[in-house]
C-alpha cells in the first residue's frame, strides 16, 4: 500500500508556503472539477484562488502550451525577444485605454509585480511615500508586504512613510459613512498634514480580494483617484485576483469610471501557469534599465499561455459570462442567506464573491471556527473554497469563469447541506485540528 499522497507531502514540503484549511490531494483537473488522488472529483469554487481562470486542461492552453513547450523562444525577455510575450504584451496594451502612452513588466507572481511597481515609481517619480488600505493583501515578498494591510502580513517591516487607510466597507463602514466619504475625508487630512509631493503612488484594489471581498461604494474609487490626481499620486489598481473578466467586465475598474495609471494583473492571466504583468506609463517602465528582472520573466511558455487566457475570454464572451453567472449565484446566495443565519452579507461582483459569516441574531460578531468548519463540511461534500477577511469569516468564491449553472447549483446545494450540519451540530470543533489556515 503506497503511502497517501496528503501524508507524502506532509513529509517532504515545509510548512513555510502553505495555506491548508482541509486535506486535500489534487491528481488531476478537469473544467472546474478536481480530482482527488483517490479519484473523487470535487467542484473547484475557489478555481486556486482565481488562478484557474479557465478551470483545468482547457483545450485553449493545452493547445497553446504544447505547441510553445514543443518549440521553446529561449526563455525569457532578460536577454532576448520572442514572439508570445511580445503578442502578449501588444494584446494587453491594446486592452488598456490609452494609445501608444503605456508599456508592459512582466513577471511571475501578484507579489513581485506589485513588489517591482512600488520601487519603479519611486525611481521614476523621486518621491518615496505609498499610500494603501487595511485589509489589502498585494503579496508576500519582503517588498509588497510592506505596503500591504491584511493580518497575515501583520509582522511584516511597513514600508517608511506609508500612510494606510481604511478601507470603504458598507457592512462595517468606517465611521459608521456607508458612502465611504469619511475615508476620503481622513486622506485629505494626511494629505494636508504630509510633505507636499511626499506620496508616489496609491495601490487599490477595486474589490478589497483577501480582505473580505468588499466591494467600496459607488463612486468611491472615482472620487479616491481623483483627489490622488489632484497630488500626482500615480493611482495603482491591483486586479491581481478580480481582474480579466472576473467581475463582469475585462477590467474591474471599468465599472468604477475611472482609469488607474498602472494596472496590475497576475492569478488568472497565466490560467494556472505562473504569469503576471503590470501595464505603466512608459516614463514608469523606462526609468531604468535591469532594474527589476528575474530570469525567467516573459518566459514564451506561460506567454503563449497568457495569449490563450486573453483569446479564451474574448472569443467564449466569459467576460459577460461572468457578470450573467454572477447574478444567478449572487441570488442563490441570498437565498441560502434567508435560510442560514449565520450568513451576515453577500456581496461581489461577478465571479468574485464574498459570504460573510457572524453570529446569529445581528450582531455582525465574525464567526472564524464555525467558518473554518463550514469550509471543512463542504470539502467532505465535494466542495472546494476557502474564506478570507481580516477575521477570517468570509466564504471567498471565485471559481473558474467556465464553470457551468449546473455546477453553480450542485455547489450551492452542497453549501445548503454544510450549513445545515453546523447548524445542526454535526460537525465537531476538532475537525479543523492540524489546519493552521490563515
Ligand atoms: C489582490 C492580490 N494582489 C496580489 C496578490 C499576490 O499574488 P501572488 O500570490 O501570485 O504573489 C494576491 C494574492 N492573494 C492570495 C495569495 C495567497 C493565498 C491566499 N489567497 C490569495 O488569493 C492578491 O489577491
Amino acid at each position: 500500500m503506497t503511502e497517501a499522497l496528503y501524508e507524502r507531502d506532509g513529509k517532504a514540503i515545509g510548512s513555510l508556503q502553505k495555506l491548508r484549511f482541509f486535506p486535500l490531494a489534487v491528481a488531476g483537473g478537469k473544467g472546474a472539477t478536481l480530482i482527488e488522488e483517490s479519484g473523487r472529483e470535487l467542484i473547484d469554487f475557489s478555481g486556486a484562488w482565481g488562478a484557474a481562470s479557465l478551470g483545468y486542461g482547457h483545450p485553449a492552453i493545452v493547445e497553446a502550451v504544447s505547441r510553445a513547450v514543443a518549440n521553446p523562444a529561449g526563455a525569457s525577455i532578460l536577454s532576448a525577444s520572442n514572439e508570445p510575450a511580445v503578442a502578449l504584451a501588444e494584446k494587453l496594451l491594446a486592452s488598456f485605454p490609452g494609445k501608444g502612452t503605456h508599456k508592459i513588466w512582466f513577471g511571475h507572481s501578484g507579489s513581485d509585480a506589485n513588489e517591482a511597481v512600488s520601487r519603479a515609481v519611486m525611481e521614476a517619480t523621486g518621491r518615496t511615500g505609498l499610500v494603501s488600505f487595511t485589509g489589502a493583501y498585494h503579496g508576500c515578498t519582503i517588498g509588497s508586504m510592506a505596503f500591504s494591510g491584511h493580518t497575515v502580513q501583520a509582522g511584516a517591516a511597513k514600508a517608511e512613510g506609508l500612510l494606510q487607510l481604511p478601507y470603504p466597507d458598507p457592512y462595517r463602514p468606517y465611521r459608521d459613512d456607508p458612502s465611504g466619504d469619511a475615508v476620503l475625508k481622513l486622506f485629505r487630512a494626511k494629505l494636508r498634514e504630509a510633505e507636499p509631493k511626499s506620496f508616489a503612488a496609491a495601490f487599490i484594489e477595486p474589490i478589497l480580494s483577501d480582505g473580505g471581498v468588499i466591494v467600496p461604494p459607488e463612486g468611491f474609487l472615482q472620487k479616491f483617484a481623483a483627489l490622488c490626481r489632484e497630488h500626482d499620486i500615480l493611482v495603482v489598481c491591483d486586479e491581481v485576483k478580480v481582474g480579466l473578466g472576473r467581475s463582469g467586465k475585462l477590467h474591474c475598474f471599468e465599472h468604477e469610471g475611472f482609469v488607474p495609471d498602472i494596472l496590475v494583473l497576475g492569478k488568472g492571466l497565466g490560467g494556472g501557469l505562473p504569469l503576471s504583468a503590470v501595464i505603466a506609463p512608459k516614463r514608469i517602465l523606462d526609468c531604468a534599465s535591469a532594474f527589476a528582472m528575474q530570469t525567467l520573466q516573459g518566459n514564451p511558455i506561460c506567454a503563449a499561455a497568457g495569449l490563450a487566457v486573453l483569446d479564451t475570454i474574448e472569443k467564449e464572451g466569459l467576460s459577460d459570462a461572468a457578470g450573467q453567472k454572477g447574478q444567478v449565484l449572487h441570488r442563490k446566495l441570498l437565498q441560502l442567506a434567508d435560510k442560514h443565519a449565520l450568513i451576515g452579507d453577500v456581496r461581489g461582483r461577478g465571479l468574485a464573491c464574498g459570504v460573510e459569516l457572524v453570529k446569529q441574531g445581528g450582531s455582525r460578531v465574525p464567526v472564524k471556527r464555525e467558518t473554518a468548519k463550514l469550509i471543512y463540511r463542504a470539502y467532505e461534500l465535494g466542495l472546494v473554497l476557502y474564506y478570507v477577511g481580516m477575521s477570517g469569516n468570509v466564504l471567498e468564491i471565485t471559481p473558474p469563469l467556465t464553470i457551468t449553472e449546473d455546477e453553480i447549483d450542485r455547489a450551492i446545494n452542497i453549501l445548503d447541506q454544510a450549513f445545515a450540519d453546523i447548524s445542526n451540530g454535526l460537525v465537531p470543533d476538532s475537525i479543523t485540528e492540524g489546519f493552521a489556515a490563515w
